[in-house]
């Protein structure tokens, strides 16, 4: 998979030189590319922003700097083209793994208030654009956003999880895990301070150790996530003798 981002803070995309996406890119699996937004504005100040038309706080994001950065980037290609904003839809699992089939996707980072929307609409008619929001809260800009997807994404990779079961056993992955989040983990020693290890885990009883897991994973899901767990079959509920 190609990965390129645009950014006027390529400084950002660091930590994408370390750990399993490190190691990826190492190997090949990712083709990871960061570009400075700023290469494409002309002005001796470098300006990719002007006054929002209609008045109102902050600064917008030129459409012709990002215009000519994503002409440059592409060259008559055709990648998924994803822009980080809090007003997008909401990135989810299965939008991680939707994601991850693709073999290029572009990354839009926005600043300020945000980009000019006809940048979005140009390339709309080209491309597949998804405009993609991490959560309900308000970042200074993208790049923290494209770093938390490049992850998300990056580990369902053929080849980036050491262990590719990992990924099926996910909170939230489709399948087994849909509408669910993660029951607690343990490891050694079996006693720590004074709390053991539930005995079901050191049974030895693979059945009887998975019945445990799911159940904590649907007492895990009531308690913190009762919007994902009202999303569960009834009868997954009852047999667990979880009540919302
Ligand atoms: N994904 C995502 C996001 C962002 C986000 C993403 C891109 C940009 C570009 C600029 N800003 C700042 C801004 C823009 C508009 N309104 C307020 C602040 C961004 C925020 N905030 N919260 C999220 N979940």
């Amino acid at each position: 998979m190609r990965l390129d981002i645009i950014s006027i803070f390529p400084e950002y995309f660091a930590p994408l030189d370390v750990s399993l996406i490190g190691k990826a890119r190492e190997r090949g699996t990712l083709d990871v590319r960061v570009h400075q937004l700023r290469d494409w504005a002309h002005d001796v100040h470098k300006t990719v922003d002007d006054t929002p038309y209609g008045g109102g706080p902050g600064m917008v994001m030129k459409p012709e700097v990002w215009g000519e950065a994503i002409d440059d980037v592409i060259e008559g290609g055709s990648p998924r083209m994803v822009v980080p904003t809090p007003s997008g839809r909401p990135f989810t699992q299965e939008l991680a793994q939707e994601l991850a089939q693709e073999p290029w996707l572009l990354f839009a980072c926005g600043r300020y208030e945000g980009i000019d929307s006809r940048v979005m609409e140009e390339y709309s008619g080209r491309l597949r654009v998804d405009e993609v929001s991490i959560g309900d809260y308000v970042l200074a800009g993208g790049e923290v956003a494209v770093l938390v997807m490049v992850e998300a994404v990056g580990r369902l990779l053929p080849g980036v999880l050491g262990n590719a079961q990992s990924a099926v056993d996910d909170s939230f992955a489709p399948g087994a895990m849909r509408n669910l989040v993660e029951g607690p983990v343990y490891t050694k020693p079996p006693l720590w301070r004074g709390h053991e290890v539930p005995a079901v885990l050191l049974s030895g009883h693979h059945g009887n150790v998975a019945r445990w897991r799911r159940d904590e994973a649907i007492r895990r899901t009531v308690r913190n996530r009762p919007e994902l767990a009202a999303a569960l079959d009834p009868a997954t509920l009852d047999k667990h003798d979880r009540k919302l």
